[in-house]
């Protein structure tokens, strides 16, 4: 088990409707990187403005900061969270068999969706005035495959896929831990390590994926993801360097 990390706060809500929303209200007043946990939301949010569905057990969590660089450097903070909860995932089951990271930042599990992770940023020119990194993890159980859409990867919970049973709570330590390890390598060594290590654990790398914006779909084999942290997908016309989308196996 893991120690609470030094300089990071943490607030433990039983009921808010997003940690997202709570992010925005309290960022302003905050000094330092403050965990936001809550036990259940009302109004959870996923990616691409989809519902996030989160039952009894699971954990719902925002981390909020207030970094320093340009957005586009901001940004790469998803591969910093997706890495770190991989090794939380590690820490609580103490193997590392079956995880893999879809890119841009799911946690898969026996190939089902684990956890997902959303980014929102408020902004002035091109900086982030701040951050707020919310994270889903299906602990206890999973939203039944009709909460998502057609094609996309189950949901699977932990509890269904190994036998264990991780309270919230103690899964936010070794997350924060691991967030604050990996957090620190990132400002002093760059995106570089950051995204071997990410490579080291994506899933489908160098199969044939399916990327699909709301107005194009690229067919490809999965080369890498560059150093801007964009999906490169080598296609029947050549070298294709997505930025967003979401992935289809
Ligand atoms: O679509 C995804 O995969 C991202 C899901 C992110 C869900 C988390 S739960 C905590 C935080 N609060 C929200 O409203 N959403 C994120």
């Amino acid at each position: 088990m893991s120690e609470w990390p030094q300089g990071y706060g943490k607030r433990v809500l039983d009921e808010v409707d997003s940690t997202l929303n709570e992010a925005n209200r309290i960022a302003a007043s905050l000094a330092g990187p403050e965990w936001i946990m809550a036990r259940r939301q009302t109004a959870a949010r996923g990616r691409r403005g989809r519902t996030w569905v989160q039952p009894a057990g699971n954990l719902a969590a925002t981390l909020v900061l207030r970094p320093v660089g340009e957005a586009g450097q901001v940004a790469l903070r998803s591969f910093v969270a997706s890495l770190a909860l991989f090794d939380a995932c590690v820490s609580v089951t103490g193997r590392a068999e079956g995880l893999a990271l879809k890119w841009p930042n799911d946690v898969l599990l026996n190939g089902g969706k684990l956890a997902g992770i959303l980014l929102e940023s408020s902004g002035h020119g091109t900086g982030v005035a701040h951050l707020a990194i919310g994270i889903g993890v299906n602990l206890a159980d999973a939203p039944g495959a009709d909460a998502v859409e057609p094609g996309a990867v189950r949901p699977v919970s932990l509890l269904s896929e190994t036998g264990l049973r991780v309270e919230p709570e103690m899964f936010l330590t070794e997350l924060a831990a691991a967030y604050a390890r990996y957090e620190a390598q990132f400002e002093t060594y760059g995106f570089a390590p950051i995204r071997s290590a990410w490579l080291a654990r994506a899933a489908r790398l160098g199969e044939v994926i399916t990327a699909r914006t709301a107005t194009s779909e690229t067919v490809g084999t999965f080369e890498t993801v560059d150093a801007d942290g964009n999906l490169v997908l080598h296609t029947a016309h050549g070298r294709v360097s997505i930025p967003a989308a979401d992935v289809y196996y």
